[in-house]
């Protein structure tokens, strides 16, 4: 099989507004793809799809396939089992992914113990704990041992970001998509958050959906984008022609503001 994910003619309305138009595009097994666009282009609406998390307000057509099951209209338990295997999205704002109340440590460990349910074996106690203090050091957290007692309220917004990757992680998903994921973080961390994203999807051989309007952001770390406009895809290809010397008007104009604010910056110093 030569795609994990495949969307065909997705479109998404309600109350007769057309928010995605015959949008249509394919993910190879480990490859990055970088879905940009304004804000309320429907960049997180395409996400919230293809995981099967749409609000129940919005209709969707077409397909979407992953890894050969059709999304759209697939019964919870299919979706369940999708997300816990095929797919996994890290948000843009981390405390949505983590329960306000729950310590770290547990948070991370359901979804590591389904994991393990499902490949047949029983994880629990000490074993569970050093897989899980495993996957807080993967995503390069200091002090795992506090944090993995910690609550999410007792960390801070980079840590959290990496601690809703490390839950992404431990279902050992095939394709991530990551949704804003730096948006809600400082500069610094936002660099460091990224460059930690890259170097995971590279090393585990995970496919990612990296949505942003962040241009150079898409730029290094996605091989191929697409551009939305208005739900409606109108341009796509290597990320390397498509930033570089874009064809679209609309693809022109994103590229223009993101060198005029880098001038700007550059200027600046
Ligand atoms: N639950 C909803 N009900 C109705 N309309 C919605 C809903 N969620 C999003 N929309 C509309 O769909 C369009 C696309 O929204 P979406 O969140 O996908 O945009 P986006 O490209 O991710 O924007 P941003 O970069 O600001 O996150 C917008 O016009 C938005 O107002």
């Amino acid at each position: 099989m030569t795609t994990h994910l495949d969307v065909r003619g997705l479109t998404l309305t309600t109350q007769g507004r057309t928010l995605v138009s015959n949008l249509s595009f394919a993910i190879a097994p480990g490859e990055r793809v970088g879905l940009i666009g304004e804000s309320g282009s429907g960049k997180s609406l395409t996400a919230m799809a293809v995981s099967g998390l749409l609000p129940a307000a919005i209709r969707a057509q077409g397909s979407i396939t992953l890894a050969g099951q059709e999304v759209i209209g697939a019964p919870g338990r299919v979706l369940d089992r999708l997300r816990g295997t095929e797919i996994a999205i890290v948000f843009q704002e981390p405390l949505t992914a983590l329960d306000p109340l729950m310590r770290i440590g547990r948070q991370i460990g359901i979804p590591l113990s389904r994991r393990h349910r499902r490949d047949g074996r029983d994880l629990s106690g000490r074993a569970l704990e050093s897989e899980i203090l495993g996957l807080l050091e993967k995503v390069r957290l200091p002090d795992p041992s506090r944090i993995l007692r910690a609550h999410p309220w007792e960390i801070s917004g980079g840590q959290r970001q990496r601690v809703a990757i490390a839950m992404a992680l431990a279902c050992r998903p095939k394709l991530l998509i990551a949704d804003e994921p730096t948006t809600a973080l400082d500069v610094t961390t936002q660099a460091e958050v990224l460059k930690l994203l890259d170097a995971l999807v590279k090393e585990l051989g995970m496919a990612l959906l990296f949505i942003s309007h962040d241009l150079p952001v898409v730029a290094s770390i996605a091989e191929r984008v697409i551009v939305l406009r208005s739900g409606e895809a109108v341009e796509a290809g290597p990320a390397g022609e498509v930033l570089v010397q874009p064809r679209h008007p609309y693809t022109q104009t994103l590229v223009e503001a993101a060198r005029a604010f880098d001038d700007a910056l550059s200027g600046g110093r």
